[in-house]
């Protein structure tokens, strides 16, 4: 495949068909991968190994991020045994000024799924101009071939109650007909495996794409699937991060689903923004609870979501109210009206006030949440289900049956 150009394996320890091997398997990488629904390897001018290090020298077109690439293709060329990849960008000359095209060397990266902090070297000039580009817009984005609506589930802060929610609503929305996956995004608490009673299933590789796991019939995929144990805390800097959430969205072979649910991290910060630039997302769903704290962070993730141009479904009030088992005394301990409040002021619908129960809680931690059991909580997320439903349509985007991945 790469015969016409400079091609160097070198490595004193392995053998010739260890060498022809990983060569082949690093050839099919890159054929596979895709950059502007071109295999990368058309973009290749230049490539060496040396051992477990490759370097590649790229042209690559306008608009895409040499950062988020190197991510990527470090993740996937972990899996061969390639610890770090260097690149070499070319980018076309913009209008003004030819600065672009010289040649751009990328930090050394490693394995965006490994929990050990990479050491990102320098670039190779300080000279050198920095690579610009526009941050992609949702219009620009181009829908996935087998997902008709992608719905993200944000809170401003952690802890309200969002993966619970999550996960009850997808079975929800399943409940009503539709084929549902879930992408646990949430690189600091991935909890949908436990949630969903999968916690020690590993999804499978076909085709350098992941094969999403089969939880109570929806098609599930998780950070937390792809680390060592539940205990390896995730420490990632944002491009590694968005690198690894980006992969899952991509290298991933969904089936055809009606829905996508996300599972976003808590907060608004560059992580959460990436994803929403870079994911065509239907409509957000914001969690929080009637607590005043909660509602200000959840006024600020709709704030990011009005910036991103990505309607707001609307805002889910958790942990609303409480009823005393033995007293039946109803109580709202966090507060009160609060998602009413907020769904007034920014002209989103309340999708619903979920009680805080501890029936709720205990499902999830058992793996069988609410909606699955179909206890006395599964009309609370049910009712929801139907509200997206009906407020989704009005925000659908075409389906692309063309892309390829
Ligand atoms: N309505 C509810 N009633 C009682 N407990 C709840 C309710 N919703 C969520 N919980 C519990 O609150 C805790 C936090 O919930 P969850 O993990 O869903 O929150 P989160 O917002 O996703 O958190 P994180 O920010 O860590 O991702 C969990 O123990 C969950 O079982």
């Amino acid at each position: 495949m790469f015969n016409f150009i400079k091609k160097i394996s070198s490595s004193k320890s392995e053998t010739p068909q260890q060498q022809a091997a990983l060569d082949s398997a690093i050839d099919k990488v890159l054929s596979s991968y895709q950059v502007d629904k071109m295999s990368i390897a058309t973009m290749v001018t230049g490539l060496k190994r040396d051992g477990d290090e490759l370097t590649l020298d790229l042209r690559l077109p306008v608009g895409c991020d040499p950062e988020i690439i190197q991510q990527e293709l470090g993740s996937l060329l972990h899996m061969h045994g390639i610890k770090a990849i260097h690149m070499n960008v070319r980018l076309p000359a913009p209008a003004k000024g030819a600065e672009s095209t010289l040649p751009k060397q990328m930090p050394k990266t490693t394995d965006a799924m490994s929990h050990k902090p990479t050491v990102a070297t320098k670039p190779k000039t300080e000279a050198e101009p920095p690579i610009t580009k526009a941050a992609p817009t949702q219009a620009s984005l181009s829908p996935h071939p087998h997902i008709r609506h992608i719905i993200v589930v944000a809170s401003g802060k952690g802890g309200v109650g969002k993966s619970t929610t999550t996960v009850n609503i997808a079975l929800a929305l399943q409940k009503l007909g539709n084929r549902v996956g879930v992408l646990d995004a949430d690189i600091y608490g991935p909890s949908m495996p436990a949630m969903l009673g999968v916690a020690n299933v590993k999804p499978e590789l076909e085709n350098e794409q992941f094969v999403p796991i089969d939880a109570h019939g929806l098609a599930m995929l998780s950070i937390g699937s792809l680390l060592e144990g539940d205990s390896v805390p995730v420490a990632w800097r944002g491009p590694k991060a968005t690198g690894a959430l980006m992969q899952l969205y991509n290298q991933t072979n969904w089936p055809q689903l009606d829905y996508l649910v996300i599972d976003m991290p808590p907060g608004t910060g560059d992580i959460q923004l990436t994803l929403a630039q870079r994911i065509p997302v239907t409509g957000a769903v914001i969690v929080t609870t009637p607590q005043h704290i909660a509602l200000l962070d959840a006024q600020k993730g709709i704030e990011m979501f009005n910036k991103t141009h990505i309607p707001v479904l609307g805002v889910v009030e958790n942990m609303a109210l409480h009823t005393c088992s033995n007293c039946q005394h109803t109580e709202a301990i966090f507060g009160e009206g609060g998602g009413e409040r907020i769904a007034e002021q920014y002209r989103v619908p309340l999708l619903g006030q979920l009680p805080l129960a501890s029936g709720i809680r205990a499902q999830v931690d058992k793996g069988e949440p609410s909606v699955l059991v179909n206890d006395e909580f599964a009309p609370y997320y049910i009712s929801i289900a139907k509200n997206i439903e009906v407020n989704i349509e009005k925000f659908a985007k075409p389906v692309d049956d063309k892309r390829i991945f």
